[in-house]
């Protein structure tokens, strides 16, 4: 059988790279597969892969009268979501994992995970999917390959990628590629597992057929191994959106931007402006991830390696998000969201009416008055940024984009001020390397929780923490053109539990005050946390209805939190012990020395 699959790998290849031949053949021969395939992204492969998922019930086509080249897909209700638990860093030496990682020592991890592919693919296909993770030829591009049994996995890599034929040109005979391997196994939560080994480039993910737990050049390979990859090369890969700012002007200013999960990214990478900001343009560069190095010209340059969104569906509609709802008008895969009586789709918080009879993720019946979910709290589309009205023009850019600024948020219902400049980059480095947000019913069930989620990487670094900050701390002497660093807090709440700020477009509000930071065209307020807006030349809070108080209180720093805050933060810098950087640990002493000054 092995040398059956060994030599499917090689009649049929569209390469003579001699390395990626030889490594197929070895996963052919360990999970001997009846047939591979080698997908080369074009159109008429999409057709073929789709008309067969949709023959053995893995897509529901949808009326191509109110969601043209749409589907549904329904995962295993044991499969909804990333499976930290189940995330593994595995490094030779434990402490390379560092404590905000789960370790399997490799050969370990590689024996335990070969009794699970052993055979796994016997009956089914072997998909061969060459991808690259940024433009076609930049010199910041990753070329992936990702072996899956999965022709779900393939349609999402198609959109979420730069998937086929040009991404395996890109590679040439090149043996520096990404090797990921993945089967959906019997989709069991007891033979799970994603398994990362950065020294080998190499990802291992058994048992899942969801999203960023398959989808290997998401979350694997552009976060965690990129992460090793960027301390190693010199660069840094970031959970981060971007986006540009233009002014009536004219006057493009580039901003990532680091929030946790389910903070509203996506949304804010796709803002409106509000009426009173005629002339200003939002545009969207990436609205997950950026990859930054330094340019020639001094400055920090990042690109967004995805070709797609993998967004969160509830919540999104015309109010929140009307680029978004464009952008999954068409050519679209919805996961785990409800499928309406006319074939639509449908999930909690979208406009118009609740339907009063829908078929619910799961496939069963649902109506209106019902108390549990139509669409899963986590269900998600897949759609090209291509859909996306306001796509930047230099999305794809293979240099990528000049960035001026950095921002850090976080979901805190007290304690950080709405906005705040850091005094210098190292200074910047602690906010966000202090980052909290608070844990929402979608996430884990408890609400309000604080969990530290440093620069919004605690699930997505791929070594020690205290490295990957320390890492952050050295790149600054490549970079002569550093950029500002800020924070934000959209989320703080009056004494009643309500949103003080009123967010969305209104944060066009507060990013115009950091564009006019980062051009030195406003005056600031010092505080004990950083530079804030003055009161007199502060926000352009023109036409906001918002009492003068509640301004007061979504920007108020409040020594008794701050000092139960830093009290929170120790638990962190403890975690990482002698690998806590000691610049950041001199910024903990500046700050308690100024709150006890
Ligand atoms: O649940 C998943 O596998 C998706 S998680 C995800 C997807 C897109 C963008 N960000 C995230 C995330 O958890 O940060
Ligand atoms: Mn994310």
């Amino acid at each position: 059988m092995a040398s059956t699959q060994a030599a499917a790998a090689t009649e049929q290849a569209p390469t003579k790279n001699p390395t990626l031949l030889a490594w197929v053949a070895k996963m052919a021969a360990m999970t001997q597969p009846d047939r591979i395939v080698w997908c080369d992204g074009s159109e008429a492969e999409k057709q073929r892969l789709t008309e067969q998922a949709v023959k053995d019930g893995t897509l529901i086509p949808l009326n191509p009268q109110k969601r043209p080249g749409c589907y549904l897909h329904r995962s295993n209700p044991n499969d909804v979501a990333r499976v930290e638990h189940l995330t593994f860093i595995c490094t030779p030496n434990k402490t390379d994992a560092g404590p905000t990682n789960n370790w399997m020592e490799p050969e370990a991890a590689y024996t335990k995970l070969s009794q699970l592919f052993e055979g796994c693919m016997k009956g089914r296909t072997m998909y061969v999917v060459p991808y690259a993770m940024g433009p076609l030829g930049g010199p910041s591009t990753k070329i992936g390959v990702e072996l899956t049994d999965s022709d779900y996995v393939v349609l999402n890599m198609r959109i979420m990628t730069r998937m086929g034929k040009a991404a395996l040109d890109m590679l040439g005979d090149s043996d520096d590629f990404n090797r990921g391997l993945h089967s959906t196994g019997d989709v069991n939560p007891d033979r799970r597992y994603i398994c990362h080994f950065p020294q080998d480039n190499t990802i291992w993910s058994f048992g899942s057929g969801y999203g960023g737990n398959v989808l290997l050049g998401k979350k694997c390979l552009a976060l965690r191994i990129g992460s090793y990859l960027g301390r190693e090369e010199g660069w840094l890969a970031e959970h981060m959106l971007i986006l540009g700012v233009t002014s009536p002007k004219g006057e493009t200013t580039y901003i990532a931007a680091a929030f946790p999960s389910a903070c509203g990214k996506t949304n804010f990478a796709m803002m409106i402006p509000p009426k009173e900001y005629a002339g200003w343009k939002i545009e969207t560069v990436g609205d997950d991830i950026a990859w930054m190095r330094p340019g020639p010209d001094g400055r920090l340059y990042a690109i967004n390696p995805e070709a797609g969104y993998f967004g969160v569906v509830p919540g999104t509609n015309y109010k929140t998000n009307p680029n978004a709802m464009e952008t999954i008008a068409k050519d679209t895969l919805f996961t785990n969201v409800a499928l309406t009586p006319d074939g639509d789709v449908w999930w909690e918080g979208k406009d118009g009416e609740v339907p009063e009879e829908l078929t619910d993720w799961q496939g069963k019946p649902w109506k209106k008055g019902s108390t549990e979910k139509a669409a899963h709290p986590n269900s998600r589309f897949t759609a090209p940024m291509s859909n996306n009205p306001v796509l930047s023009g230099k999305a794809n850019n293979p240099q990528g984009v000049p960035i001026s600024a950095i921002i850090f948020g976080g979901r805190r219902s007290n304690t950080v001020p709405l906005v705040l400049q850091a005094f210098n980059w190292t200074h910047g480095v602690f906010l966000g390397a202090t980052m909290g947000s608070e844990t929402t019913a979608a996430a884990t069930g408890k609400v309000g929780v604080v969990r530290r989620d440093p620069m919004a990487m605690l699930p997505f670094c791929g070594y020690h923490m205290g490295d990957y900050l320390q890492h952050w701390l050295d790149m600054q002497k490549s970079i002569p053109q550093l950029p500002k660093i800020f924070q934000v807090n959209w989320f703080r709440q009056d004494k009643n539990g309500k949103f003080i700020w009123p967010g969305f477009g209104e944060n066009m509000r507060v990013l115009e005050w950091i564009v006019n930071r980062v051009h030195g065209r406003v005056p600031t307020q010092e505080t004990l946390l950083g530079w804030v807006p003055r009161q007199d030349q502060g926000l352009n809070l023109n036409g906001l209805d918002l009492p003068a108080e509640a301004i007061t209180e979504a920007t108020s720093i409040k020594e008794d939190e701050w000092k139960s805050e830093l009290k929170s933060q120790e638990v962190f810098f403890e975690q990482l012990g002698t690998k806590a950087p000691e610049a950041l640990m001199l910024q903990r002493k500046l700050l308690i020395a100024r709150l006890d000054g």
